[in-house]
């Protein structure tokens, strides 16, 4: 890597890396490229070419701009967080540059100068990150929280705003389960926590938390709190915003303690100002969360649906009718046609016709039986035909696979990102045809738009997009335009700007149509409030 940034600050990393590759998602050693006979279809199908594709760049051919942090700037954050805890290296930033959105993939393969952090920190308490927000106001540096790095809506963009500086604040350190409350069902975890470490210190305890998104292997208890991150097994329990009953957050004008009981009518409940406040208001340090025993039985089953209308009456039949699924998930034909749902299945023989829909069912041995048998009563009355458990273990299976397959994809030249939104179920079918008609206007007629839900709730369900096409041109002002109109099409048909992913800094053009002038108003009042210097992750979430 090479950079201006001071001398001898430069070369080999100072702190530990985040476990994921800076240009790809996850491990290196689990990515695969794309069989022979998926190209072979991506060329026929949709025009894919791997000569479009930018080539992959090693580590130290990227240029970062260089660190504007000030001398005395390092020597008055070294003094709070230790000198072993902080770097201006440019093997520290580059990591830290990003989320890992397709556009982030793609900006890491530039060979222009590359927008980074100027410095890393690791704080490795409450008092010391009081104390960075303190000293980070006084000299005017921007500060981004960093959980997993999984954001992918521009959330960890390194914006300095009319700060002289940005520094990442790497949560890794709050790696504690502080408390498990057996008797109240309750454990407090450490916002640094990633969700697997955090569900072995539970398991260890016979317990689990539950919270399964597709990047769970390397998001944080943090970052979950902070974008309303909603799992893959919500269906039984919940979105992780709704799991949270306790949150601790540092903000620069002082510390917060919120969620006192159970429930409460004193007045508006806080905790949901700053769950969904993407480092905006303050840093989370602690989250009090429910937990329930580690289910003892689980139960598979998937279905064929003939068309994407009747499976959707399905799901929202289950639903409304509380039979108990653990996960329940439908693919339009588009997405059952390539198998998507079974990341290692994809391009070879269809399991089903139609819309496949999996279901999976946890608890005691009874109880998950019990369920099972009630919502497969629902989907037989609502046209389903059973395939029975294979497809939906196969789902399990592969279920944190898909994001490698996305690297594969850019790789050989294919534009491949996804996006998402939620509705009510009157208004499902018409959110789901605009939606799909922006996205297919904006990648061509070659460009293939799929569709799934994945998160249920008595009066809507969520709707979860992924495209495939060819790259043209430049790829990031390609999926640009396709998004722009997306989102457009998500706001002018009621749909919610994001059902989980985040607002970030590419949501937020819309958020002021999502919420209105005055709800901006009450956030700006809020972030005046809690963080008047406004130091905190700017150019996010609040237009
Ligand atoms: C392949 C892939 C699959 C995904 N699947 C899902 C999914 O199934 N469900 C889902 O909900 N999301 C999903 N996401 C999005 C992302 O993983 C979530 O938004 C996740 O909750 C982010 O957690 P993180 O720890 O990585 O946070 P980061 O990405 O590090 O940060 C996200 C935002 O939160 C802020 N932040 C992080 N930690 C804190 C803290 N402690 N205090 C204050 N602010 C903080 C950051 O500044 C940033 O604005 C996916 C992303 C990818 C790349």
């Amino acid at each position: 890597m090479a950079s201006e940034t001071q001398a001898g600050q430069d070369g080999a990393a100072a702190l530990p890396l985040p476990p994921m590759k800076w240009d790809a998602w996850g491990d290196p050693a689990l990515a695969k490229p794309l069989p022979e006979d998926v190209k072979g279809l991506l060329a026929a199908a949709l025009g894919v070419s791997a000569v479009a594709a930018a080539a992959l760049l090693a580590a130290e051919d990227v240029r970062l701009r260089p660190s504007a942090l000030a001398a005395e700037d390092v020597t008055a954050l070294a003094a709070v967080v230790g000198a072993a805890h902080l770097s201006t290296a440019d093997a520290d930033r580059l990591p830290r540059a990003g989320g890992k959105s397709t556009p982030d993939l793609l900006r890491r393969r530039s060979r222009e100068p590359q927008d980074a952090p100027d410095a890393v920190l690791l704080p490795g308490s409450e008092e010391e990150i009081a104390a960075v927000l303190a000293v980070c106001a006084e000299r005017r540096i921007a500060v981004v929280p960093f959980g997993g790095g999984t954001s992918v809506v521009g959330g960890l963009d390194p914006v300095r705003g009319s700060f002289g500086a940005v520094v990442s604040l790497d949560l890794r350190r709050l790696d504690a389960l502080h408390a498990l409350d057996e008797v109240s069902g309750e454990a407090v975890l450490g916002a640094g926590l990633t969700g697997p470490r955090a569900e072995e210190l539970l398991a260890e305890r016979g317990w689990e938390l539950g919270h399964y998104p597709q990047s769970f292997r390397y998001a944080t208890v943090g970052g979950f709190a902070a974008t309303r991150s909603s799992g893959q097994d919500s269906a039984g329990h919940g979105r992780f915003d709704e799991m949270v009953r306790g949150l601790r957050v540092v903000t620069p004008a002082g510390v917060l303690d919120l969620g006192r009981a159970p429930a409460s009518a004193a007045g508006p409940d806080l905790r949901e100002l700053f769950l969904g406040s993407e480092g905006v208001f303050g840093v989370i340090t602690r989250v009090r969360v429910r937990i329930h025993p580690l289910p003892a039985a689980k139960v598979h089953e998937a279905w064929s649906f003939p068309d994407f209308a009747t499976g959707a009456a399905a799901l929202r039949a289950v639903e409304q009718q509380g039979t108990g699924p653990t996960v329940i998930r439908l693919s339009d034909e588009a997405e059952t046609a390539v198998n998507l749902a079974m990341t290692e299945k994809i391009g070879g023989t269809q399991v089903t016709g139609g819309c496949l829909a999996v279901t999976v069912f946890e608890g005691a041995k009874e109880q998950a039986e019990a369920r099972h048998e009630r919502t497969r009563a629902v989907m037989l009355a609502a046209g389903g035909t059973s395939l029975g458990a294979e497809p939906a273990v196969g789902w399990e299976h592969g279920r944190f696979s898909a994001p490698y397959l996305r690297d594969a994809l850019l790789d050989s030249g294919a534009l491949c990102e996804t996006l998402e939104t939620a509705t009510d179920w009157a208004n499902l079918d018409r959110l789901r045809t605009a939606v799909t008609a922006a996205l297919q206007a904006g990648l061509g007629a070659n460009g293939l738009v799929l569709c799934h839900i994945s998160h249920v709730y008595p009066t809507g369900a969520s709707l979860y997009f992924t495209v495939v096409g060819a790259q043209q041109g430049d790829p990031i002002a390609q999926w640009d335009a396709a998004k722009r109109a997306a989102c457009d099409a998500i706001m002018a048909n009621g749909g919610t700007i994001t059902h989980h992913h985040a607002v970030g800094a590419d949501h937020r053009p819309w958020m002021e149509q999502e919420i209105g002038p005055l709800g901006v108003k009450i956030l700006r009042a809020v972030k005046d409030a809690v963080d008047p210097v406004g130091i905190l992750n700017p150019g996010k979430l609040i237009p």
